[in-house]
């Protein structure tokens, strides 16, 4: 049975789409980490399963698996890229999300193929992380790797987006081998569900470089919930203002923790890669399409 998918991508954190709002599509991790290995798969970060939701008003489910097949509640660069699409197909100035994470909006942002995303409020007690232990303040968690008496990272903010983060901030994100430190800290047992690893380094005013370590996908060029996680982490400890720019390997992204309703909006790129068709029973694929095919033409990125 041959299978129609899209490559997309948000500042280079690329997935697999599937439509499965006509066709149900349900494929087992084993399937899902064969699909995402560069070497013998189509390759990606995430896989992304758009269904049809029941809730009235909303104009789709996005399911979420990481390479490693695990399913997971949240993905901002993937909700970009799904915003995209249903935006495009349906030609409304807004469209509703539904995750596992709760319902999230979606607008386009008036630069060509950037979407804005609301992605809600970040949970910030340790139990919403969640911690295994109670910390009253999470934004500076008692963890450490390395030896005692000179860790290697120490102390990380902590913030739920629907998805866990443990940021570090450091004077510089280029002097840890985040490869190595990552799947420590990934795993640490303080985390009961894993938890999404970055460092962060201030670069200037409301200005911050970010490297992520994700869980179940590793070392990625963008994280879309973790730059929101990042900029939270920043804000609530008066390291930053309200809005930041993310810089990621992968490129920029806006952060926006509003003021009025405690809601954080990510902005940034989107990018159609292929159209690709796959044999479900072999798992041959092949591109049947490349370019950015949606409707906008390429241009500047917020
Ligand atoms: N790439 C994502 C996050 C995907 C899920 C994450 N790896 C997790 O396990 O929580 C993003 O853009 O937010």
């Amino acid at each position: 049975m041959r299978r129609p998918f899209l490559k997309m991508n948000g500042l280079g954190n690329d997935f697999v789409v599937w439509d499965a709002r006509s066709e149900k599509l349900a494929l087992t991790p084993d399937v899902i980490a064969r699909l995402g290995s560069r070497e013998t798969g189509i390759g990606f970060d995430q896989m992304i399963t758009v269904e049809r939701s029941s809730l009235p008003g909303v104009d789709a489910f996005m399911r979420i698996h990481n390479m490693d097949g695990s399913q997971v509640d949240a993905c901002g660069n993937a909700t970009r890229c799904i915003g995209r699409l249903l935006l495009e197909e349906s030609g409304k100035s807004a469209v509703t999300i539904q995750t596992n994470a709760g319902l999230l909006n979606a607008v386009a942002s008036g630069v060509p193929r950037t979407i804005s995303v609301d992605m809600g409020v970040p949970r910030l007690r340790w139990d919403q992380i969640p911690l295994a232990e109670e910390f009253a303040d999470t934004r500076a968690i008692e963890l450490q790797i390395g030896p005692i008496d000179d860790p290697i990272l120490h102390t990380p903010a902590v913030v739920s987006m629907g998805n866990p983060h443990a940021i570090f901030w450091v004077k510089d994100i280029e002097a840890y081998d985040l490869a190595k430190v990552g799947p420590l800290l990934e795993h640490h047992p303080i985390f009961p569900e894993g938890a999404n690893i970055s460092l962060a380094q201030f670069i200037g005013e409301n200005e911050i470089r970010v490297k992520v370590w994700e869980r179940g996908a590793g070392l990625t060029l963008a994280c879309g919930t973790g730059a929101c996680a990042v900029a939270v982490a920043a804000a609530r400890d008066n390291k930053a203002g309200r809005k930041s720019v993310i810089h990621l390997p992968g490129g920029p992204i806006t952060i926006e923790w509003r003021e009025s309703d405690g809601h954080v909006i990510m902005t940034g790129l989107t990018e159609v890669e292929f159209e690709g068709e796959i044999d479900l029973e072999t798992l041959a694929w092949e591109k049947v399409a490349e370019g950015d095919l949606a409707l906008e033409p390429a241009g500047d990125a917020a």
